[in-house]
């Protein structure tokens, strides 16, 4: 599974060419309302984090970067919640517990899409693609424009469009089913967000509406939503961006997008393109974000087109997209390797993302044949107005 590589120049591209609110079971892990008759296997989350933890005191650290939550000895959801079925140690007034949440295993096996354009179903979008992402990890699925990266991550997701036919499996937690409602979470590229409204006050309309009514936790949530995604410095500010109102940065609104999944608790975060028009500083910050988001637990997919060396380091596995096929899953450094081995070693001073994206796509060597011909012609040009004006 680690290695699903092909070296084969054809697979070189161009690019020119939610279900309603499931009632919560009382006292068990499993987030999934099965329907009557469904023979389907329910998903279990193993450490799920209860949503009737009315008793956890959720308060974020001064100073502290990840999500906290304050609980005195006797919590008993809490020390569940941490330990299992074990009752936890008495812990020191005030001290601060990690929140772990649960992530999802997700694998994606064989996995092929066709769209339907006005008349015919497409060529295959995506081919016998193979792939998994684990809890506290960050996957990414790479690739030039038009690869088929959105289309797999919808895919896997369970998101594709009416006009889309997906075969092939992905399985959650081992068991072959839809993702339940409130587990997952997906954002998309581009979504509105409300301009009038302050983040912290979009979040909590937010989670007024995605949360169930019995769920009293919300301003917690919240909170944790806004201090995961490193928002607190905004969390009092306008979202802004209509008529002439100025609005927030780029990068920060694409956070506020991600927070507001947040508030679900979700296990596993599906986010298409996270740094589509950030600048290399908002990239590298949304980044280091998620992948502290990743260490609490939950489990990260998303697409990228390109990034820079310092972002491809905080990756953990990449599946890399050509055409729709699948040259590659694995580790990052295995990654390097693999193209080392196949004869395109990463040069120093490149980026190892430029690098792959460049030895499969073959509008790079149109470029340069381009570039070349013209300083070609640039220099025949010159020498004849040299010899012209003598
Ligand atoms: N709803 C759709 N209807 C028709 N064709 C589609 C649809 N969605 C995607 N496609 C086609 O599938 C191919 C892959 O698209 P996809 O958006 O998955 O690629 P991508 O790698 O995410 O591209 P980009 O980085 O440019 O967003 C493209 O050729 C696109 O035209």
């Amino acid at each position: 599974m680690e290695e699903i590589q092909s070296q084969s120049d054809n697979y070189r591209s161009s690019s020119s060419s939610a279900s309603s609110p499931a009632s919560r079971v009382p006292s068990s892990n499993f987030f999934y309302l099965r329907k009557p008759g469904s023979l389907r296997q329910p998903i279990s989350f193993e450490d799920s984090p209860e949503w009737e933890d009315t008793d956890v005191e959720v308060r974020v650290e001064e100073g502290g970067d990840s999500i906290n939550a304050a609980t005195t000895p006797a919590s008993p959801s809490l020390s569940k919640l941490n330990s299992g079925s074990l009752p936890s140690p008495p812990l020191p007034e005030g001290a601060a517990v990690a929140r772990k949440i649960a992530g999802a295993s997700v694998v994606w096996k064989d996995l092929t899409v066709t769209i339907k354009g006005k008349r015919r179903y497409s060529d295959k979008v995506v081919k016998s693609s193979n792939g998994y992402a684990l809890p506290g990890t960050m996957t990414v699925i790479m690739g030039p424009a038009k690869s088929g990266k959105s289309t797999l991550l919808r895919a896997i997701a369970g998101r594709l469009p009416h006009s889309a036919r997906m075969y092939g499996e992905v399985f959650v937690n081992g068991a072959k089913s839809e993702m339940p409602y409130g587990s997952y979470g997906f954002v998309e590229r581009e979504t509105t967000l409300i301009g009038s409204l302050t983040v912290r006050e979009y979040l909590y309309y937010s989670a007024l509406l995605q949360l169930p009514g019995f769920f009293c936790q919300r301003k917690n949530v919240v909170e944790d939503a806004i201090h995961a995604m490193s928002l607190s410095d905004y969390a009092n500010k306008l979202i802004g961006g209509h008529c002439y109102m100025k609005g927030l940065p780029c990068g920060e609104r694409r956070r506020v997008r991600i927070a507001r999944e947040l508030v679900m608790r979700p296990h596993v975060l599906f986010i298409d393109e996270p740094l589509y028009h950030l600048d290399s500083v908002s990239a590298l910050l949304m980044m280091v974000t998620l992948k502290k988001l990743a260490s609490t637990g939950c489990t990260l997919l998303f697409t990228i087109n390109q990034s820079s060396t310092e972002v491809f380091g905080l990756f953990d596995r990449i599946c890399l997209l050509s055409n729709g096929n699948t040259l590659f899953f694995g580790e990052t450094l295995a990654c390097l390797q693999h193209f080392s081995n196949a004869g395109f070693p990463c040069p120093i001073m490149q980026s190892p993302s430029d690098h792959f994206l460049r030895a499969i796509n073959t509008d790079f060597d149109r470029i340069i044949a381009m570039c070349k011909s013209w300083q070609v012609s640039q220099t025949k040009l010159q020498l004849y107005c040299s010899h012209g004006l003598n």
